[in-house]
């Protein structure tokens, strides 16, 4: 499968590049800066981006890829850090301006430059730097402009060298998409063979032959992750694999009986179903601190998935459906750790297991539901709303007990019956009440009160990776707290999160 390497500098769109050049229909892998050259080659890789980032080129110690990346003959796209690095280490020249560029800014592109092939002239980009190139390097033309930039794109074409100081990932450079795909099909010469549905029979073959004759145990927690990772290995090994899904005591109200229903009774998985309740919730006693939380549940799945391998006999292999945002929030690579996922970021280091198999960890959410629709698994569990793997754990905050597992369950519960009622429920991508910890005084019935609030999130996004929070109705919104208040006990008041994702994040830890 060919393949373009997308090199990080710790920018914030180097998620979205990926995304844009998979949209492309092109496998694109990122890899940190620090990744050695020979690493980087191979037949199969048909270009290379250099992504945006918060450094400045000519400060001491920014990062800077090998030069050699370049030199391969192979085109090499710079994009804003990416372009000025590309200017700097041939020679060219980068300096403060004085003036920044941020937002959407218009920009001329010059006829003639196969990156802007078939793009209008006169157009509109989205800019966010302050540095800029002062100084081509040699054989280099500039390729667009703005009012404040002179150099808005650079071009070295015999040397298949393309920068352009804008970002076309973003949806608000509205020919960005098209410019990308210049790049790939006609610069880069690829066909196109990355589609995700295609990828179904060599997952398959890969789990077979790395499974071979042993037992595998795989954590399923009813999420689409975990049901298409399963179903995957299933496939591939059939009656080897055991399904294990833990009640650590932090699920939602009925969530048990649900997961076995659909796993177990319909889709005919064999489900192992494990009361971890008091094993979990007496370990989490009195912790109040995220990561803490995290880690300790990170283990004790950990712990619990190696006694049930036990019990069936030593399965040397654990499944889990962890993906590629998984890997990156919990920052493995460049990437700062934003919060530890318990399936990545809050792995113990000792576990017995000799393989972790997780098929899906360099795949978006998005791609993991057509893969779910692709095997054919029911469509409910391929749009089920996500669940974090540490559960109503994470949307306490504070130390957990009984009483606020339970406030938290029955508001949660009334949220998500309101938001099916409203026929909402496909449109947000998720959506949950928060056991905040704070009180309030109210009023009810004349009486005085002194009870909880409780937070309502709900957030619409593709990926989970940038999030805007969802536009609720009023009537809706009305409905929601009324019946919070009136039917949980202990809570007189509810509020509404109104935090993109950045500078949020989905959940309140
Ligand atoms: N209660 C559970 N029992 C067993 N395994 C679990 C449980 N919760 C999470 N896991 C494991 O951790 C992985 C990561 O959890 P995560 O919530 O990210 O994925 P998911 O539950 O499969 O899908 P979704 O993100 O849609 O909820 C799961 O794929 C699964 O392997
Ligand atoms: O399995 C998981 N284990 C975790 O530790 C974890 N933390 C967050 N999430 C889910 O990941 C997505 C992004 O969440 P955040 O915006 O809160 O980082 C959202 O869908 C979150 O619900 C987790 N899932
Ligand atoms: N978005 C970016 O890549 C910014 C590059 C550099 N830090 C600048 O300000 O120009
Ligand atoms: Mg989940």
């Amino acid at each position: 499968m060919e393949r373009i390497i997308l090199i990080d500098f710790g920018g914030q769109y180097t998620q979205l590049i990926a995304r844009r050049v998979r949209e492309a229909q092109v496998y694109c892998e990122i890899l940190p800066y620090s990744t050695p050259l020979a690493q980087l080659e191979g037949a199969d890789v048909k270009g290379y981006i250099l992504a945006g980032g918060p450094a400045s080129v000519y400060e001491a110690g920014a990062p800077r890829c090998d030069a050699g990346v370049l030199a391969l003959g192979k085109p090499v796209l710079g994009i804003c850090y990416g372009a000025q690095l590309m200017a700097q280490l041939l020679g060219g020249q980068v300096a403060h301006a004085e003036s920044g560029e941020y937002g959407g800014v218009a920009i001329t592109l010059e006829a003639g430059d196969p990156l802007f092939n078939g793009l209008e002239a006169q157009a509109t980009c989205w800019m966010s730097h302050n540095d800029r190139i002062g100084q081509l390097p040699e054989g280099f033309h500039a390729t667009a402009h703005t009012a404040h930039c002179p150099v808005g794109a650079m071009a070295c074409p015999e040397k298949k060298l393309f920068a352009v100081q804008f970002h076309p990932e973003v949806r608000h450079t509205p020919f960005g998409q098209d410019m990308l795909k210049n790049y790939l099909y006609d610069i880069c010469g690829c066909s196109g063979d990355w589609v995700v549905s295609g990828l179904v029979e060599s997952m398959i073959a890969d789990i077979r032959k790395t499974v071979g004759k042993g037992r595998v145990i795989s954590g399923l927690s009813g999420g689409v992750d975990s049901a298409v990772a399963s179903t995957l290995v299933h496939r591939a090994v059939g009656d080897q694999l055991t399904c294990v899904f833990v009640d650590h005591g932090l699920l939602r109200l009925n969530e048990a009986e649900e997961v076995l229903r659909v796993f177990r009774d319909e889709m005919g998985l064999n489900v192992v179903y494990v009361d971890a309740k008091d094993r979990f919730l007496s370990k989490l006693a009195g912790v109040t601190e995220p990561e803490r939380k995290r880690k300790i549940i990170g283990e004790e799945f950990i712990r619990v998935f190696e006694e049930e391998a036990a019990k069936i006999g030593d399965s040397d292999f654990l499944v889990q459906g962890t993906i590629y945002p998984d890997v990156v929030e919990s920052g493995v690579g460049n990437a700062q750790v934003i919060k530890s996922h318990h399936n990545v970021g809050g792995l113990p280091k000792d576990i017995k297991f000799r393989t972790v198999i997780e098929p899906l960890r360099s795949l978006f959410k998005d791609e993991v539901r057509a893969l779910g629709l692709e095997l054919g698994i029911d469509e409910k569990a391929v749009w089920r709303q996500p669940f974090p793997g540490p559960g109503l754990a994470i949307r306490i905050l504070g130390d957990i007990t009984q009483e606020k597992l339970d406030i938290l369950r029955h508001s949660d519960a009334i949220l998500r019956e309101e938001i099916a009622l409203a026929g909402l429920d496909r449109e947000i991508w998720q959506y949950f009440t928060v056991f905040t910890g704070m009180r309030t005084v109210g009023v009810m019935g004349d009486g005085r009160t002194y009870d909880y609030i409780i937070g309502v999130r709900a957030v619409t996004s593709s990926d989970a990776m940038t999030v805007e929070f969802a536009e609720i109705p009023y009537p809706v919104m009305r409905r929601i707290s009324n019946r919070i208040i009136n039917e949980v006990s202990h809570v007189n008041r509810v509020v509404y999160d109104i935090t993109s994702k950045p500078p949020g994040t989905i959940e309140w830890e």
